[in-house]
């Protein structure tokens, strides 16, 4: 388990971490989110004793990483945000590098360094120089450094930055595939990432945790959840909206879109909690309207991002 307690960071005077608490078990991925200079980074290098903390500490696998820094960090794997790679080495040759320095000898380091090549997909290059490299497949390295030694803590800093499409898939699908065994946190600026990956999400902003939760429970704090969109064949909009904000359950209704084949209206519940769809559905059906389609939003990340990130 990574237990993170009280863990905050002063830079001169500016309070860069605030007392961020939270724990995170194996087989959990923690996304950790916020918007830029949120505190994530800074959290992250804290909790892998990179930089020393102003205030609280955490412990990783039972190890305190102030008083038992080495234990702590040999269970650690750590992908930082713009890995320092060595350009003039070749991959394999880094990844030999970084075995040893791990405490691999002989052939279980060619052993290891095989594993995370073929792991990693990183085959058809292993003996480029990494400074020869595309930004997407040094990314590759230096997220193969951090799996190198089948860590059971790993702390991955925008571990998809700079992947095209596919890459960013491939790596996703290594972190899901890694996930039984281990305890994760990856920060990322990307929501589908969150929801791809992630079995919890941290919101951090100015320094703070202001959401904790699981993607679809946070997704329930949005305006939209809930609500019923329904394209259909174009027809008078008051008269539609009357209708609906007539039917059981209903809280408001607004039209989207009115357009000369069809009209587009998204219909709130009174409350969140409170399924429409039917009720709505059968207002329009007893009053003959010509529905083409109905989808019940479940809610939208960004919007929950932006509404606990955004003072009001
Ligand atoms: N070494 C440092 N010296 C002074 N201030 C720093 C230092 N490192 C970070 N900061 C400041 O601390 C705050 C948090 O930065 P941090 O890099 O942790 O944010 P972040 O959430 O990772 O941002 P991003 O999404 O842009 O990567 C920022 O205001 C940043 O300028």
């Amino acid at each position: 388990m990574i237990e993170v307690r009280e863990l905050t960071k002063f830079f001169g005077a500016k309070k860069a971490v605030d007392r961020i608490s939270f724990t995170v078990k194996k087989g959990e991925i923690l996304g950790f989110l916020g918007p830029n200079g949120a505190g994530k980074s800074t959290s992250m290098r804290m909790i892998t004793g990179f930089i020393p903390p102003s205030g609280g500490t955490a412990v990783i696998g039972g190890n305190d990483i102030l008083t038992a820094p080495i234990a702590a960090r040999q269970k650690i794997g750590y992908l930082p945000e713009n890995a320092p790679v060595y350009p003039d080495m070749t991959v394999s040759g880094y990844l030999e590098f970084c075995a040893e320095v791990r405490g691999f000898t002989g052939a279980a380091r060619k052993k290891k360094v095989e594993e995370t090549i073929e792991k990693c997909f990183l085959s058809g290059v292993e003996r480029q120089s990494i400074g020869t490299l595309s930004k997407g497949y040094r990314q590759r390295v230096c997220f193969a450094q951090s799996i190198l030694h089948d860590p059971e803590y790993l702390i991955l800093d925008e571990p998809t930055d700079g992947l095209d499409p596919n890459q960013k898939h491939e790596v996703r699908l290594m972190i899901r595939r890694m996930s039984a065994e281990k305890a994760i946190i990856l920060s990322t600026h990307i929501l589908d990432e969150v929801d791809a990956v992630c079995t919890r999400a941290i919101i951090i902003a100015n320094g703070r945790i202001v959401a904790d939760d699981t993607p679809e429970n946070l997704r329930t704090r949005s305006a939209l959840h809930g609500a019923v969109s329904l394209t259909l064949a174009r027809t008078d909009p008051e008269k539609l909206l009357n209708c609906v904000r007539g039917a059981e359950g209903v809280g408001d209704a607004k039209v989207l879109e009115d357009g000369s084949d069809a009209l587009k209206v998204r219909i709130y519940p009174r409350k969140p909690d409170i399924l429409i769809a039917e009720s709505v559905m059968s207002a329009l059906t007893a009053s003959r309207y010509e529905v083409r389609s109905l989808f019940v939003e479940q809610g939208r990340l960004d919007e929950v991002f932006r509404s606990v990130t955004t003072s009001p």
